[in-house]
Parts: C-alpha cells; sequence; structure tokens
C-alpha cells in the first residue's frame, strides 16, 4: 500500500499523544502517515455537563463525519468515549493493548475523606459510585481537557477531583498528590485505546488490524457488551471491568442511582473461550435482580 494513511484525532494533547502513539505503531510496520487534528463538539461545549448535551459520541462524531468525508482515512480514540454502535460504515479494527485502568483522586490533603468535603467530576459514574461510599460529601461538575480539569481543581476551593489515571500519566502531568481508587469500578473500556477505520478501505483495515491485541480487544468487548445491554442508548452510572487469567475471563460491573442510593453489582467468572455474550449475561443477571426498574427510574429523572 502507498497510500499516506491519514490519522484523524481530536486536538487535545491527550487526543495528540494517542494519535502519535498509533502514528509511530504504523511506521515501524512500514506505512506512511500523517497526523490531522479536528476540534470537536465535546471540547468546544465546557459549560454544561456532558451528560446534559443529550448526544451519544459527543467527542466521536466530528471524526466519524471527516471519516465519512473522505478527509481522514481513520480516527483513534479513548474508547471510553465510544458509543456501543459504531456509525454505518465504521469499524473498530484495533484495540491497543490497555494501560492503567484505574481511576484516581487528586488532592490537597485526605482529612476530608472522614468529613465533611467536595470533590470534583463530570462523570455519572464516579459521582455516583463516590457518593455511595461518602454520602456526606457533594459532587461539583467538572467539565474539560484533562489540562484544564487540573487547572480548575487548583483555582477552586474543591477538596479533590477524579481523573483515569492513564490520561494523567500519557500526558506526563501525574500531580504528586494522588490515591489510587482500587475501589472505584472504572468506566467500560477505560484505559483502551481503539482506532477505527471505514469498512470499505480493505487496505487500510488490513493494515491497522496489525495493532490490535487479543486480550485488551476480548476485555473491552465483554465490558462494553455490558454497558451496551445495560443502558440501551441512554447515560447512566455504568461500571465495568473484565481482566483475563490463564484460560478464565472474569467480569465485575455495577448500575448505581444517579445520587448513588443504589448501588447493583455483579461478579462473574466463564471460561475464555466463552467471552462472547458474557457481557451480556452479566447485564441480563443485573436487568433481573433490580436494574430494569433502576434504568426505568434513572431515564425519568434524566429526561425530567
Ligand atoms: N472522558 C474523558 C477521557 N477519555 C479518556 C480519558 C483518559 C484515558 C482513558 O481512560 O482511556 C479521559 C479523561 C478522564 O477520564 O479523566
Amino acid at each position: 500500500m502507498h497510500k499516506t494513511i491519514r490519522i484523524g484525532t481530536r486536538d487535545s494533547k491527550l487526543a495528540l499523544w494517542q494519535a502519535h502513539t498509533v502514528q509511530k505503531r504504523l511506521e515501524d510496520l512500514g506505512y506512511t502517515t500523517e497526523i490531522v487534528a479536528v476540534k470537536s463538539t465535546g471540547d468546544l461545549i465546557l459549560d454544561k455537563p456532558l451528560y446534559e448535551l443529550g448526544i451519544t459520541g459527543i467527542f466521536t462524531k466530528t471524526l466519524d463525519v471527516a471519516m465519512l468525508n473522505g478527509t481522514v482515512d481513520i480516527a483513534v480514540h479513548s474508547m471510553k468515549d465510544v458509543p456501543t454502535l459504531l456509525p454505518q460504515g465504521i469499524v473498530q479494527t484495533a484495540v491497543l493493548e490497555r494501560a492503567n485502568v484505574n481511576d484516581i483522586l487528586v488532592h490537597k490533603g485526605l482529612d476530608f475523606l472522614n468529613s465533611e468535603g467536595t470533590i470534583a467530576t463530570g462523570s455519572l459514574r464516579r459521582k455516583a459510585q463516590w457518593l455511595n461510599k461518602y454520602p456526606k460529601h457533594a459532587v461539583v461538575d467538572l467539565r474539560g481537557n484533562v489540562i484544564t480539569r487540573l487547572q480548575k481543581l487548583v483555582d477552586n476551593t474543591w477538596n479533590a477531583a477524579v481523573f483515569a489515571k492513564a490520561g494523567l500519566e500519557r500526558i506526563n502531568v501525574l500531580p504528586e498528590h494522588y490515591i489510587e481508587l482500587d475501589w472505584m469500578i472504572p468506566a467500560p473500556a477505560q484505559g483502551a485505546m481503539v482506532v477505527v477505520t471505514l469498512e470499505k478501505d480493505k487496505d487500510i483495515t488490513e493494515a491497522v488490524a496489525k495493532l490490535n491485541d487479543t486480550p485488551t480487544d476480548i476485555c473491552t468487548h465483554v465490558e462494553r457488551e455490558f454497558l451496551r445491554i445495560l443502558e440501551a442508548g441512554c447515560t447512566a452510572p455504568i461500571g465495568g471491568i473484565a481482566t483475563i487469567t490463564d484460560d478464565t475471563i472474569a467480569f465485575t460491573g455495577i448500575l448505581l442511582a444517579l445520587d448513588g442510593s443504589k448501588k447493583l453489582s455483579i461478579t462473574k467468572t466463564d471460561t475464555l473461550s466463552n467471552y462472547k455474550g458474557f457481557g451480556k449475561r452479566c447485564a441480563l443477571e443485573i436487568i433481573e435482580n433490580g436494574g430494569k426498574e433502576l434504568m426505568d427510574s434513572i431515564k425519568k429523572e434524566m429526561n425530567s
């Protein structure tokens, strides 16, 4: 293949780091590439919580359009920002080996943990899990790219804010004062990067497929299947993490009330070769055990 592969990416520092990582991997395989950075709607609207914007795929839509218009050949995304159903004509081609999956708390001292305090996050999942564990705390909204959010934490009186560790590590801004939130269940596919291609571009799809890491592909498949079945197109506080040990795949998934007052969780294992449908089986078990009612009340509250 002689064509230059045009790599579409958002223009945040984290997105560019991820695109450059994919670029290097493709060039190591002998392909010629070029980075094309675009601003996405999700980065332009900073004053509203993400879940109020009412658009799924707010971070990915601009790049989807660029691909379908033929402005770029492939796009690199943080996989957790990608809607579980891709637009017609766009296919998931490679999931890169996953980095750290955990959330961390960046803080100004931890005394508040056992009393009252305020933490900042724009994520329904993080907010609900935080309030479930610390019902006396307040949670305020925090939007913007990683650097903006770190700066807002410095500029405000909040005690702490939650971040994906992978995001801070990648752009080398992990602060000194942080703790691992090993009890918090991450977003499905957190810490994984995905490369999407146009289904009709057989040569490019074949080239990009060489970057796929099978274990990460399988774990994120299970996590996103759990998400897709549970949420059915609506955003909700949902977390999910799968891990592989030898021939076994383990999954933990959660669904919470928006205010953290209810939490449904599931932990299950299966043989690795049964991974297809495993996420769905876990989601159906949650739905049967009170998840349906909880999802209905979340949808009602979000639409009111
Ligand atoms: N929602 C924004 C977003 N998308 C991906 C990452 C970090 C990298 C990752 O989790 O893959 C972040 C920042 C964060 O959640 O703190």
